[in-house]
């Protein structure tokens, strides 16, 4: 969809932003730049719509090169936001949102309608916040118009330039979560700068790490994260990136422990005989519907004598996660529950349970196929080990 071909932009005073770019996003992608101060995210960002005219190498957007396109109807097919929002101060929240859709001759009504669906669509009820005006709102809820405003007229490209730069941490992460959900949805084709690696890593199908007006690598982010391509990436994604790659690596069937399973109803004697078949400590407790109730432990069922059944004996516990959770969520469940395993859900349904040693051998298992996907031979295992 945005294709850059041996791309380079020097400055009038001599300062080369960049040189020889040569990446492609594709339709429905969202690629992060992420890289220090200076290194040439912006002017990459800037030249799609340009704002910045490259001086060597060209740039298609869908096919199409854009030294070709007037710049003025390609920006309204490049949705643009950046940290600032640039909102009118004198125009109210929906004004500001409908703004496009007007300038490209939607009639006033259907254009102020669109903007209320997209102000909805970004989590701001158009009735409450519409008719105010930028100065009226905080800090998040001016980013979202921002993006309402650039999703307005449904261009099919979509510019971030650190978008979510001006709020707190908290929101930041609020915001970050809704875009995700939003582009979900809308399936932009997006590119977005962040100077933050925690910030590429959750929003990045792909990552495009720069070094000095240049990629270094360019990647998934698991694979950034697993075998950086190159010292400087190793140094720049940071020494805790098997910490990070929790958030990447998903939960799969096969990382998990079936541990005997016993139902509330049932006889704790017949459950004891099953755990003691299974040489198992201790089972997983479901309820008459097959939902997750805790757990019971062998001791206690042997315990129990002929009557007693395993719901007088069973303890509740209540951390789980669906399957396709990052590992870092069944981790962070763990923690918070202060317990030894978690239980991965599809749906409603019970899959089995994840253990520390099986989280590990998960992240393990992880960079193992991704080493094999670029053809390395050897994995740093350090920073996994340390997560
Ligand atoms: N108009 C300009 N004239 C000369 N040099 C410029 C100009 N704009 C940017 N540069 C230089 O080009 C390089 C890349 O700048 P750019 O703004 O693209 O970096 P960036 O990665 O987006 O940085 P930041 O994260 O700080 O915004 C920098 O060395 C910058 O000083």
């Amino acid at each position: 969809m945005i294709r850059f071909e041996q791309v380079g932009k020097v400055y009038p005073d001599g300062t080369t932003a960049v040189d020889g770019l040569s990446f492609e996003v594709a339709e429905g992608e969202l690629m992060t730049l992420v890289g220090p101060s200076g290194c040439g995210k912006t002017t990459t960002m800037m030249m799609v719509n340009r704002l910045i005219e490259p001086t060597s190498g060209r740039i298609l957007v869908g096919g199409e090169d854009i030294a070709g396109i007037d710049p003025v109807k390609l920006r309204r097919r490049i949705g643009y936001v950046i940290q600032q929002v640039g909102l009118f101060p004198h125009r109210t929240v929906l004004d500001n949102t409908a703004t496009v859709p007007a300038l490209v001759g939607w009639k006033r009504a259907r254009a102020r309608e669109r903007a209320a669906e997209l102000l909805d669509l970004v989590g701001l009820d158009p009735g409450t916040y519409g008719s105010r005006y930028p100065a009226q709102l905080s800090g998040g809820q001016r980013q979202r118009v921002g993006v309402a405003r650039a999703l307005a007229a449904d261009p099919p490209v979509l510019l971030m330039d650190e978008p979510f730069g001006a709020v707190d941490p908290v929101v930041r992460e609020r915001l970050q979560n809704e875009f995700l959900a939003l582009q979900e949805r809308v399936r932009k084709t997006v590119l977005m700068v962040t100077h933050d690696i925690e910030e590429a890593v959750r929003m990045g199908d792909r990552i495009a790490v720069y070094g000095d007006g240049r990629i270094e690598q360019l990647d998934t982010p698991a694979a950034v994260l697993g075998t950086p391509a190159t010292p400087y990436v190793a140094r720049f994604v940071g020494s805790d990136r098997g910490l990070k790659r929790l958030s990447v690596t998903a939960i799969e069937p096969e990382d998990l422990e079936e541990p005997p399973v016993a139902r509330l109803e049932e006889r704790a004697a017949v459950a004891a005989d099953r755990l003691r078949a299974a040489g198992a400590r201790w089972a997983v407790v479901l309820n008459g519907t097959g939902e997750l109730h805790g757990w019971v432990s062998a001791d206690a069922l042997r315990g129990a004598g002929e009557r007693g059944t395993v719901g007088a004996l069973a303890r509740r516990m209540e951390a789980w996660v669906p399957v396709g959770a990052p590992l870092k969520q069944a981790f962070s469940e763990m923690l918070q529950h202060d317990a030894g395993w978690v239980a991965v859900l599809d749906g409603a349904r019970f899959l089995g349970v994840l253990t520390p040693a099986k989280l590990h051998e998960a992240l393990r298992r992880s960079v193992d196929a991704d080493a094999q996907g670029v053809g390395r031979e050897e994995v740093d295992f350090d920073s996994v080990a340390d997560a």
